[in-house]
């Protein structure tokens, strides 16, 4: 693991939102000019959504070769593809349909209604196999190494579809898995594991609004990754929590980071 996680706090979830843009964008801008393209992640969830609206409104959105980034998800709900409760089409209603993207490079999970047909496990097992193809000689985690992969934390501390005490969270082996019976609706989904989430250089974990001040404070001082599945999401390179004030105000003091705007 990366050591301590890095927390910055802003003063509210706009002003968060606007912040993790600005921050993806060079992140995005960097990996390319270093490797030619970038890999990231995205989340479901308002403040991924508001992430990747932030971006389609900023200007130096035009500093992104559009066309080497390669897009994964880690967790989707398992409806048909048109639903608007998938992660993909709120993704695509956001920023992906405002970007030239190559469809090639944009791999959403599988669908419902799709070739991999209604079983969720076949589905997760597909997914799994096009992460392996596209994973390099030395991604020994069977999946490529992120550049940045972001995370939604749920108030009960879910992070993808990996929620508390449930079987996927003890998922040691796959880097995929179908998700049945999930607590919040829809029960069933595709989620990346935790040996999967590890495999990224960077995770960020976003978090806004009181609501996720028990979780945040829970994730960051965890008994562990099972009761909290949010504690066990960590980069290679760097673990950041990018937070606003309401979701910090339950850190321990010794956690609390100074404010930052
Ligand atoms: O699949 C889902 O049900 C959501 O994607 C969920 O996992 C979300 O990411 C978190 O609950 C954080 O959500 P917010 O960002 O809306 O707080």
């Amino acid at each position: 693991m990366t050591g301590v996680p890095q927390l910055v706090v802003h003063r509210d979830k706009e002003l968060m939102a606007q912040a993790a843009a600005a921050r993806l964008i060079t992140r995005i801008v960097d990996a390319q000019a270093a490797r030619g393209t970038a890999s990231v992640v995205l989340t479901g969830g308002r403040n991924g959504n508001a992430l990747l609206a932030a971006i389609a409104e900023s200007p130096a959105r035009d500093a992104v070769d559009w066309s080497r980034l390669d897009l994964w998800w880690g967790d989707e709900r398992f409806v048909p593809a048109a639903d608007p409760e998938r992660n993909a089409v709120q993704a695509g209603d956001e920023l992906l349909a405002k970007v030239p993207l190559d469809p090639a490079r944009v791999h959403f999970m599988p669908a419902s209604d799709g070739v991999a047909g209604a079983d969720v496990e076949a589905a997760a097992e597909r997914y799994a196999e096009e992460l392996a193809a596209a994973a390099g000689p030395e991604d020994h985690a069977g999946v490529p190494a992120f550049d940045v992969l972001l995370l939604g934390v749920g108030p009960d501390t879910h992070v993808a579809s990996l929620f508390p005490e449930h079987p996927a969270v003890r998922e040691t082996a796959r880097t995929v898995v179908g998700v049945r019976g999930a607590p919040k609706p829809p029960p069933t989904r595709i989620s990346l594991t935790l040996p999967a989430i590890r495999a990224a250089r960077e995770v960020w974990l976003l978090a806004a609004g009181e609501d996720k001040a028990d979780a945040v404070a829970m994730a960051l001082t965890s008994p562990g990754e099972l009761q909290a599945p949010a504690s066990g999401a960590y980069g290679t390179v760097r673990t950041l929590w990018l937070l606003d004030r309401a979701a910090a105000a339950k850190l321990p003091p010794a956690l609390y980071p100074p404010a930052s705007a």
